[in-house]
């Protein structure tokens, strides 16, 4: 199987300082990855990377584009790759505002995204927008509403429905459930979990907080200094981890 995403020597430095070193892996469709590590590893710094925001030092991200299949990322110009974050790929930021349009009612901030990539037809727009509000339990009600207006929990749910309208194929999140109580958490957990599963959806995820990745993701990479320390399936990592370093982590020794 030709993998969604192939990631080659990744390196990225800031000055002296490193920000992710050498890391190197392959993402299957329908895949969901976590990479996990305490403050500082070097998580957003790859993810970034990824996701283009973040010019690498070296290394290769091969993505298979479903317009004209593996491509390097990071050999496109700047257009091509905005593109991509257009149809292929989205991204979750942990703070909702800097994923959502703050002054663009609900509807507006889903909608735009399919006009983005083609839509024209107002009703067809808002009749999508309705039904991708509904999918993550939005009041249909709350439409013509600015994100401004809703809980934390409820500017998350909206970003995820502004980010998968457009049926990516790949979706990056940083620390999704961050910044929110804990209750709010485990039902947007659900709702994510549900969400991937029903559209096939591969996704990497970066949190500190295991239960995250226990819940959402098939495959694991902890990450320490910038470097990749244990990879596995997330089942055996959290269950018998094999690094002194994820050892501590998953008996929450680290303050991560
Ligand atoms: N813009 C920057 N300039 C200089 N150094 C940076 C910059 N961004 C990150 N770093 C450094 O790169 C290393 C990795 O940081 P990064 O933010 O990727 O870690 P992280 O695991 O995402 O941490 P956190 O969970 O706290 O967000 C750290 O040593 C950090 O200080």
């Amino acid at each position: 199987m030709t993998p969604l995403m192939d990631v080659r020597d990744l390196t990225k430095t800031y000055g002296a300082r490193i920000g992710c070193a050498d890391v190197s892996f392959r993402l299957y469709p329908g895949e969901v990855l976590g990479i996990v590590g305490e403050s500082g590893s070097g998580k957003s710094t790859l993810l970034n990377c990824l996701a283009g925001h973040l010019p690498p030092d070296q290394g290769e991200v091969i993505f298979d584009t479903r317009a004209e299949g593996p491509r390097d990322v990071l050999a496109m110009s700047e257009p091509e790759r905005r593109m991509l974050g257009r149809t292929d790929w989205a991204f979750v930021h942990q703070n909702p505002r800097d994923g959502l349009r703050m002054r663009v009612s609900a509807g507006g901030n889903v909608g735009e995204r399919l006009m983005a990539v083609g839509a024209r037809h107002y009703g067809e727009i808002r009749e999508q927008a309705l039904d991708w509000l509904d999918r993550v339990e939005i009041a249909g009600e709350r439409i013509d509403d600015r994100p401004a207006a809703f809980s934390g929990g409820m500017q998350q749910r909206l970003q995820i429905a502004r980010n998968l309208v457009t049926g990516p194929r790949l979706i990056f999140m940083d620390e999704p459930t961050g910044g929110l109580d804990v209750s709010v958490q485990a039902r947007l957990l659900d709702l994510l979990r549900s969400l991937v599963r029903q559209m096939g959806l591969s996704a990497i995820v970066v949190t500190h907080d295991l239960a995250v990745v226990r819940l959402l993701a098939d495959r694991l990479i902890v990450m320490k200094d910038g470097n990749v320390i244990e990879t596995g399936l997330t089942d055996q990592v959290l269950d018998d981890p094999q690094a002194p370093y994820t050892q501590l982590l998953v008996s929450s020794v680290l303050q991560v």
